[in-house]
């Protein structure tokens, strides 16, 4: 039986967190992201809040894709977090959000890793992806919204809409309230440490958790490639380090395929 999301269970168990998020839960929405990104343009809140939806029919990915997910078997989220950081400085906040992830699934029993910049993979599939986006500059701080999707189940009609291989887990799949509660904490937590100390703080975890050290890879930008070399892991800034035959390059952007890399 799978449990309904339920704002006041979640907020039960994550009552002991020393920032207060507010919780919210809605049966359908387009996006989760693009109704947070509307309310801060609009001021409607001015500290941490979590939106979860059952069900998403717009649901956005990174580099314009789409997000597909199935009412039930995906946990679809965004957690709106009120930074006091210029702009510049969130831009390794997905690498952290990547590790909170991870890191909170490693503690489940399930070995979840990282792809570079914030894929987390099971068994090398796409289990969940992470989507930040920023929201109007306030006066003294900025708005990002994460967005959270976990597949928990791949029903045939789901898969069949998802062009790339993709995990799903069914174990968790019965008490989303208690994963979603466990993610909050971890991403609360993960929140503050990025304000203080920025993705330098997160890179040696974001590296105990790299799903291709050491594995050729091609960085792709669209059909293009950019770069071929093994993967070394991250920099302080976050950057992917490279090393090619021309040397080490640390990459800025650029998707990251096992694939299209030649021997
Ligand atoms: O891997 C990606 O391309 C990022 C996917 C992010 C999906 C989540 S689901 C909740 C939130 N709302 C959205 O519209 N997208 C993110």
């Amino acid at each position: 039986m799978i449990s309904p999301l339920c704002a006041r269970q979640i907020a039960a168990q994550t009552a002991g967190q020393a920032r207060r998020v507010a919780i919210e839960t809605v049966p359908e929405t387009g996006s989760t992201n693009a109704d947070l990104l509307a309310r801060a343009a609009q001021r409607d809140f001015d500290a941490p809040l979590l939106l979860a939806a059952e069900s998403q029919h717009a649901g956005r990915g990174r580099a314009g894709r789409t997000w597909h997910s199935a009412p039930g078997s995906s946990l679809t989220f965004s957690l709106a977090w009120p930074f006091r950081r210029s702009l510049p400085q969130l831009v390794g906040l997905p690498l952290a959000v990547g590790v909170a992830v991870a890191e909170t699934l490693n503690a489940l029993g399930v070995a979840a890793r990282l792809k570079w910049p914030n894929d987390v993979l099971l068994e090398g599939e796409k289990l969940a992806g992470i989507l930040v986006e920023i929201a109007p500059p306030g006066e003294d701080r900025v708005t990002a919204v994460i967005g959270i999707g976990i597949n928990l189940a791949l029903p045939p009609e789901l898969r069949s809409r998802i062009d790339r291989p993709a995990a799903a887990l069914p174990s968790l799949q019965a008490d989303r309230n208690a994963l979603l509660a466990a993610l909050l904490n971890a991403l609360a937590e993960a929140c503050v440490e990025f304000e203080a100390g920025g993705v330098a703080a997160f890179a040696a975890r974001w590296n105990a958790l790299h799903a291709w050290r050491g594995e050729r890879v091609a960085v792709l930008d669209g059909a293009r490639t950019l770069h071929q070399g093994m993967a070394a892991g991250i920099d302080d800034s976050g950057r992917l380090l490279l090393d090619t035959d021309a040397g080490r390059v640390a990459v800025l952007s650029g998707d990251v395929s096992l694939r299209r890399a030649e021997a």
